[in-house]
């Protein structure tokens, strides 16, 4: 269970990055954060992962306040949340495989990382993360020639072979073609099952068809929390009244 109380982050000069959000995840759900450039997506996200501390208000991952905790224990807690992100945060030179057993450094000791020293258990699991995300096939070959699409399978195994007790998806399709957006959210949604998931996201067609619910943000406020099928008005609240020019565009004639 993810619990987010009361969060904001203001300048010095007092304007408010975030102001007073609040709201929980709970296991099942995958919920998308949506809003306008500059609403406080990325920031929540970052406060949500212990990247960022609120100057007030509490990030509670399973009961835990990641924002009081000590470095040394935001660290071990920070091994507990997996992280997609739109640019893939992968090491090209590695294999698919080595890439995805890189999402447990950290939780083995420091020596037998340096080496990469890991038991065929390990790699036996972060294979069948490959499999999950349907490229196992890809398990031997350098991530810097695979597609964005096969990349961003691999992101997600690499967070599935993490075990984490929640996952956070920045941006996660943003990439990548419409037809492997779906491939992803696909991919993610049933990881829900297990922890709770949090996306930001800028296609809200995405997210009203795979998330369970959507968060919407502006100004630094959350002015929609529920049902991910939004209404026109709801979207041109959330984006403004540019989106409903470009909805009557004309198509242009040739
Ligand atoms: N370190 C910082 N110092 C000052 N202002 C910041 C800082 N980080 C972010 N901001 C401002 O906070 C606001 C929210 O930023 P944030 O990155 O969360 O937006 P976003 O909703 O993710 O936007 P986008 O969709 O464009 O990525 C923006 O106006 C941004 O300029």
């Amino acid at each position: 269970m993810l619990e987010v109380r009361h969060i904001s982050k203001t300048l010095p000069g007092g304007r408010k990055l975030l102001d007073d959000i609040s709201f929980s995840v709970r296991k099942g759900e995958f919920v998308g954060i949506l809003g306008a450039s500059g609403a406080g997506k990325t920031l929540t996200l970052r406060c949500l992962n212990g990247l960022m501390t609120p100057d007030a208000g509490s990030v509670l991952l399973e009961g835990e306040d990641i924002c009081r905790v000590s470095k040394r224990r935001l660290r071990l807690l920070r091994q507990r949340i997996g992280v997609v992100f739109q640019g893939y945060h992968l090491v090209k030179r590695l294999t698919a495989l080595d890439n995805v057993l890189v999402g447990r450094l950290g939780r083995i000791n420091t020596l037998r990382s340096l080496v990469y020293g890991f038991t065929d258990k390990e790699a036996d699991a972060a294979l069948q993360a490959l499999e999950q995300v349907k490229i196992p096939q890809l398990a031997g070959t350098r991530v810097g020639s695979l597609s964005g699409g096969e990349m961003q399978r691999v992101a997600i195994a690499r967070a599935i072979f993490q075990e984490p007790g929640l996952l956070l998806a920045d941006e996660p399709i943003s990439n990548l073609d419409p037809s492997n957006a779906k491939v992803i959210m696909k991919l993610i949604r049933p990881l829900a099952e297990n922890m709770p998931v949090v996306g930001v996201f800028h296609q809200p067609e995405m997210t009203a068809r795979y998330c369970t619910r959507v968060i919407a943000l502006k100004e630094g406020r959350i002015i929609y929390d529920g049902d991910p099928k939004l209404s026109q008005e709801q979207l041109v609240d959330i984006y403004g009244e540019e989106l409903r020019q470009i909805e009557h565009h004309e198509p242009t004639r040739l």
